[in-house]
This record gives C-alpha cells, sequence and structure tokens, in this order.
C-alpha cells in the first residue's frame, strides 16, 4: 500500500493487540466497518467507506489523536490520562468494555495498611503518571514511582478481576482511578471540515453498536388497573409503548431496560402481577 491510497481518508486508530482488541473488532462490526487485515500490516483500508484503520499500541493511540496524526481512535480512559493528552483530545463516548481500577496494591500480610504508610516506600508502576500525580496529592511526593522492576513495597496496576493481584498475594488499598474503553478524537484536527460529517456518522452507529450490548428489549402483559406499577418499575427510555390485549383490561407493554438490572426488573414485574414477560438481546439500536 502507498501513501497516495490514504488521501482523503479519515484515519481511525485501533489497539494492534492486548485487551481492547477483540472488543474493538466487535463494534467494528457491528458499525458495519469492513476490511481485510493483511498479515502483519498495520495500516489497512477500510471496504465500504473513505476510512483507512491504524493499528497501534493502545498506549501510543492519544498523541496520534491528540496531535492530528489520526481523526479518531479508541483507547483506555486511563491511557490518554498517563499521556497527559486529555487537554488534546475529546472523549466521544464510553465504550462500556475495558473496564477496570488502577489500584494501589500492596503484600496481603504485610505491614502497609494504608497509602501514607508509604510515604518513604519504594512504589512500581508503569503508570509513573497517574501514579506520581496520586501520590503527591496523598504522600506529599515521597513515594518513588519507579518504572522498573525491583524489589518494592507497593505497586500500582491495574485490577479487573483481581485474579492476577490475588495470584501475587497482594490486595488494593487505595484506588486512583476508574477506567474504560473511549473513543476519541482529536481537539485540534488536521481535517476536520472533510471529515466531520464522517466522524459523526461513526461516532453514531458505534453508539448504537454500545447501548444495544447495554439494553435487552422486554416485553409483558399486565392488567391496566396495576399499569401505573408497572411504568414505574419499567419506565423506558421515553415511555413504555402500551398496546391494548384482545382480553378484557390487560395490555402489552414493550420497554428498553438496562441489561444489568434486568433479573430484578423481572421479579419485581412478576409480583406486580406481570404474565408473559420476555426479554431479547439488541443486535443494533440507535437511542
Ligand atoms: N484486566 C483488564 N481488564 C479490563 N481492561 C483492561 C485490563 N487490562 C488493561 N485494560 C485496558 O486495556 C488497556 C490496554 O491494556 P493492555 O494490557 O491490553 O495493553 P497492551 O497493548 O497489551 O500493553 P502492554 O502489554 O504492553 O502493557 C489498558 O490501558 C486498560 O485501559
Ligand atoms: O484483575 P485481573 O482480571 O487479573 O486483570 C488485571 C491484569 O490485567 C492486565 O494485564 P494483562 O493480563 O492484560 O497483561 P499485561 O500484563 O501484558 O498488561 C493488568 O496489567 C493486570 O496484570
Amino acid at each position: 500500500m502507498n501513501a497516495d491510497s490514504l488521501d482523503g481518508r479519515l484515519l481511525f486508530a485501533i489497539p494492534k493487540k492486548g485487551r481492547l482488541y477483540e472488543k474493538c473488532m466487535t463494534i467494528l462490526a457491528g458499525a458495519d466497518i469492513q476490511f481485510r487485515r493483511h498479515a502483519r500490516l498495520d495500516v489497512c483500508l477500510v471496504l465500504n467507506h473513505k476510512i483507512a484503520l491504524v493499528f497501534l499500541p493502545a498506549s501510543d493511540i492519544p498523541s496520534f489523536v491528540g496531535k492530528g496524526n489520526v481523526d479518531l481512535g479508541i483507547t483506555g480512559h486511563d491511557v490518554i490520562l498517563e499521556s497527559r493528552m486529555q487537554e488534546h483530545v475529546v472523549e466521544e463516548l464510553r465504550l462500556g468494555f475495558g473496564k477496570c481500577a488502577l489500584q494501589v496494591q500492596v503484600p496481603e500480610a504485610g505491614p502497609i495498611k494504608t497509602v501514607e504508610d508509604l510515604a518513604g516506600k519504594r512504589v512500581v508502576t508503569s503508570f509513573e503518571v497517574l501514579a506520581g500525580e496520586y501520590f503527591d496529592k496523598y504522600v506529599g511526593g515521597s513515594v518513588e514511582a519507579a518504572c522498573s522492576l525491583g524489589l518494592a513495597d507497593g505497586i500500582v496496576d491495574l485490577v479487573e478481576s483481581g485474579d492476577t493481584m490475588r495470584a501475587a498475594g497482594l490486595h488494593a488499598i487505595a484506588t486512583v482511578l476508574d477506567t474504560e474503553a473511549v473513543l476519541i478524537k482529536s481537539r485540534a484536527p488536521k481535517h476536520d471540515a472533510a471529515h466531520a460529517d464522517l466522524i459523526k456518522v461513526i461516532t453514531n452507529r458505534i453508539r448504537g453498536v454500545v447501548a444495544a450490548n447495554k439494553y435487552v428489549s422486554c416485553q409483558y402483559n399486565i392488567s391496566r388497573d396495576r399499569l401505573a406499577a408497572a411504568s414505574k418499575i419499567t419506565p423506558g427510555h421515553k415511555a413504555p409503548t402500551i398496546s391494548p390485549l384482545e382480553t378484557d383490561n390487560w395490555v402489552a407493554v414493550g420497554v428498553m431496560v438496562e441489561k444489568k438490572k434486568i433479573a430484578q426488573i423481572m421479579d419485581d414485574l412478576v409480583a406486580i402481577g406481570a404474565e408473559d414477560i420476555l426479554v431479547f438481546n439488541l443486535d443494533n439500536c440507535r437511542v
């Protein structure tokens, strides 16, 4: 591929490997961004849009986007702050995956119980900026946040399930930051005029895919006299869709519900007399 073939294309940076990679592939498929990535090539043309995907390490994406070398990117919120690019990028959309927390961890059975106990001690981390700022605030900068291996009294690292931390005999004593994957664009884009519309289209498509992962469609029957109670349990996105049934005083209700709340909501609906409760996953949506 020569540089000419990128002419006029929106450049979209995607993590080339690691924790965010697979989910990014799902998002791109959901947004109908079609491509064929040839082995080992880190730039690839999108077949059905004037876009080229640029596969980069997640940690390099904020500065590529911030400096306007690429137009859009997906990376972790933590990585943006760690590379001090928050002033240079706009976080357009939280993507609902890559959720984890940057935590201060110390040996479970050791003497250190609080962040203050780490004063004057040695902390190892690859998040020098975030850890450095955190310790400046809490223990007056006397903790050395060194990005190197070696004997340490504590570490600052990402925790999702906590398995890695527990396997190492550590436990968390403080959270520096909660993070998730985000869609970012440059605050000072080089090609904004030409690409602004395409950025809007892509952002809206991805917003639809993310919402479809977050919500389910729920449908149930209930007697009309209990409709007010039911509407409190499932208010819906704008309002519930109510359709009459061919039976006296019964209605069918259709609503969107947050996926993580659906089990409790079904319990609550059954408790007020709802019947025939059906729940459907969404493939895609615009809300
Ligand atoms: N356990 C995890 N659970 C959820 N998200 C994570 C987890 N670990 C990392 N992330 C997110 O993914 C981003 C990239 O992390 P990842 O470890 O996949 O990078 P990587 O490209 O493999 O880098 P490296 O292996 O060089 O550290 C992190 O900055 C964070 O936002
Ligand atoms: O709480 P957990 O679910 O165990 O996840 C936390 C681990 O995940 C990340 O590393 P990853 O496994 O992505 O590999 P890395 O060390 O190459 O970054 C992070 O650095 C932790 O080590």
